[in-house]
């Protein structure tokens, strides 16, 4: 499938992130395959890919924690091969989760450990803290041991360590796994403000494909460690123009017309509902629409109701990365 890549688009004199023909092998494992990828500041992108597909890794790479094998990697003005220990003053990164954090430690400390890692005196910052700490609904454990703390809130401290280095670059592993409906909900606003109003760039990973939809400007989709597809969320949802439906029958269908339907049209699962026989279908066009319909008029089938399924990221991601129609 090929898709206009954004860097084709940006030119990259500006960018935050420039990746370029970025490969990193594991004995014979080609987990990244020449990979080239710019993030601007002020944008959120999604790292879509099934596991396996080399996200963790591009983000390790790009952070200067892997040695790739080819390519080069840039951090504002930093090259991060040649140059780690700058890089690092660049850009900031939860991976894994909470494990990164020190769990006898209060919310807070850590908060003012991480600050001052990044050479921010902390007593500078009391006020951006208690804020930052507010913002992901800590405030009233910050003064708590992270030990003391359930899942999500580790997560949450986990981010707010990452946010409080205040790099320009921010990469994020699964930000909202484990978190609560009301927890990702308050972080995918925040991921949002952090791009829109302070201009940072972030790259975030993640398997939840309404979180992407939801936050990113622009989604990667990563596929045996190549860039399967790069642009916009709309761009790749629009990619298909082929239509999901879902027809509701009266009655029971023969099987041998149920054969043919699955046959000639392309109809994949059937259901039993109230009314009668409910199936999915895609269809490639409105020339498709109208044979199956004509079809079941002719076989004096009666057609209750037919509604389009609207596409949307999932749809996109599983047909980029070969796992067919949802
Ligand atoms: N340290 C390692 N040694 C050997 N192979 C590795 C190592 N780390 C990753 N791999 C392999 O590299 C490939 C990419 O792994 P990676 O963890 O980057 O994928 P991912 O997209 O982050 O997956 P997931 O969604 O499951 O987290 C996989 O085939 C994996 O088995």
């Amino acid at each position: 499938m090929s898709v206009e890549t954004a860097q084709r688009r940006r030119g990259g004199a500006q960018a935050a992130v420039v990746i370029e023909g970025l490969t990193k092998t594991y004995g014979d494992v080609r987990a990244v395959d020449d990979v080239t990828l710019n993030v601007d500041p002020g944008e959120v992108v999604g790292l879509l890919g099934p596991n396996g597909a080399g996200k963790t890794t591009l983000i390790k790479c790009a952070l200067g924690l892997l040695v790739p094998t080819a390519g080069s990697v840039r951090v504002g003005d930093v090259d991060v091969l040649a140059d780690p220990a700058p890089a690092y003053r660049h850009a900031s990164a939860m991976l894994e989760g909470a494990r990164n954090v020190y769990w006898r430690l209060t919310v807070r400390e850590n908060v003012r450990f991480f600050a001052g890692l990044q050479g921010i005196d902390p007593r500078t910052r009391r006020e951006e803290h208690a804020a930052l700490l507010d913002s992901l609904g800590l405030g009233e454990r910050a003064d708590d041991a992270v030990t003391d703390l359930s899942r999500g809130m580790k997560q949450k401290t986990a981010l707010a360590c990452t946010l409080a280095r205040e790099t320009p670059v921010v990469f994020l592993d699964e930000p909202t796994l484990g978190l609560d409906v009301g927890a990702s909900y308050d972080l995918r606003q925040r991921i949002r403000r952090l791009a829109d109003e302070e201009g940072r760039a972030i790259v975030l990973s993640s398997h939840d494909m309404d979180v992407v939809q939801e936050v990113c400007d622009r989604a990667v989709v990563l596929n045996e460690g190549r860039v399967a597809a790069d642009g916009s969320v709309e761009e790749l949802v629009g990619l298909f123009d082929a239509r999901a439906y879902r027809v509701t029958v009266a009655g029971a269908l023969p099987r041998d017309v149920r054969d043919r339907l699955e046959r000639d049209h392309g109809v994949e699962r059937w259901f039993h509902a109230a009314e009668g026989l409910r199936f999915e279908v895609t269809l490639a066009d409105s020339t498709a629409l109208y044979a199956l319909v004509e079809d079941l008029r002719e076989t004096d089938v009666d057609l209750v109701s037919m509604t389009a399924v609207e596409p949307d990221l999932e749809d996109a991601f599983l047909q980029l990365t070969d796992r067919g129609v949802r």
